[in-house]
């Protein structure tokens, strides 16, 4: 059994748990689409990330809104929060901190498999979602894909291969993630965004985001260089002891030291 394998069971029993509907009561501050800021520009993801499978402890203590908002400062794209309990040490309770205190998009970084913790997602001030193509059935994709869609959300479709790539394709996926992690060997390598971006339809108005194992910036520009518009960082940015000089850098307002 893989870690994904392991951590979509425990998802798939945790939702039994949850209250049938999330009221939207609070307003959270305006965000735009990330689809829009990474048209216009490549951008850099910032991930709030206490912790992980592959690293154990990153960062348990972590000021959430502290850290987004220098994530904010240095221009980031976009905040992904971690919101997974179990194996990241995240919670839904760190996404509304987050929402609450920035304006630029906030994704929901968890294992999705039901419509439930979309609408959980969003009333949590969410505008991006997760789904990750490997952990789905076809038929779950889509219809969480359609379902997340029809609620204004953007979805981010994570892949690691060129079938999958394929799925993203074919559901109208604007927001496509290539994982350079090996979610079986936790290995981790920009080659997986070099194969893709072959195959990649770079007219067709979608973006292509590099996900995961940026070591350093220089990292971050390699993955522009072959076609990303988007990096998703979490451990570098959480380790850095100037995340927000780490953003600029990779985003080019910044020379590297
Ligand atoms: O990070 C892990 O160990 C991990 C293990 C199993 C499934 C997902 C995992 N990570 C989630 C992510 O997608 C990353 O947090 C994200 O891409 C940032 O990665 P990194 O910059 O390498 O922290």
């Amino acid at each position: 059994m893989t870690i994904l394998d392991k951590i979509m069971e425990t998802k798939r029993q945790e939702i039994t748990a949850y209250e049938n509907s999330y009221p939207k009561t609070e307003r959270y501050p305006d965000k735009p689409k990330l689809i829009d800021t990474l048209r216009k520009s490549r951008g850099v993801i910032s991930e709030i990330k206490r912790a992980s499978p592959s690293k154990g402890a990153i960062r348990m203590e972590v000021d959430v809104v502290e850290q987004a908002r220098q994530y904010e400062g240095a221009g980031a794209a976009a905040i992904s929060v971690l919101t997974d309990e179990q194996y990241f040490k995240g919670s839904i309770e760190d996404l509304k901190k987050v929402a609450r205190a920035v304006s630029v998009p906030v994704l929901c970084k968890d294992f999705m498999v039901s419509e439930i913790q979309i609408e959980r997602a969003q009333a949590a001030g969410a505008t991006i979602i997760l789904l990750i193509v490997a952990a789905l059935k076809d038929e779950e994709l889509e219809r969480l894909f359609r379902y997340a869609d029809s609620l204004g959300l953007e979805i981010l479709v994570e892949v690691h291969d060129a079938v999958e790539l394929e799925k993203a394709v074919a559901l109208g996926a604007k927001l496509i993630g290539v994982n350079n992690r090996n979610l079986k060997t936790f290995e981790v390598s920009l080659e997986r965004t070099a194969e893709l971006a072959e195959k990649f339809a770079f007219d067709s108005g979608s973006v292509l985001i590099s996900e995961s194992g940026m070591n350093d910036t220089a990292d971050a520009h390699k993955a522009y260089e072959l076609g990303a518009q988007g990096v998703l960082v979490g451990e570098a940015l959480m380790r850095s002891e100037n995340p927000a000089a780490w953003i600029r850098q990779a985003t080019g307002q910044e020379a590297a030291q």
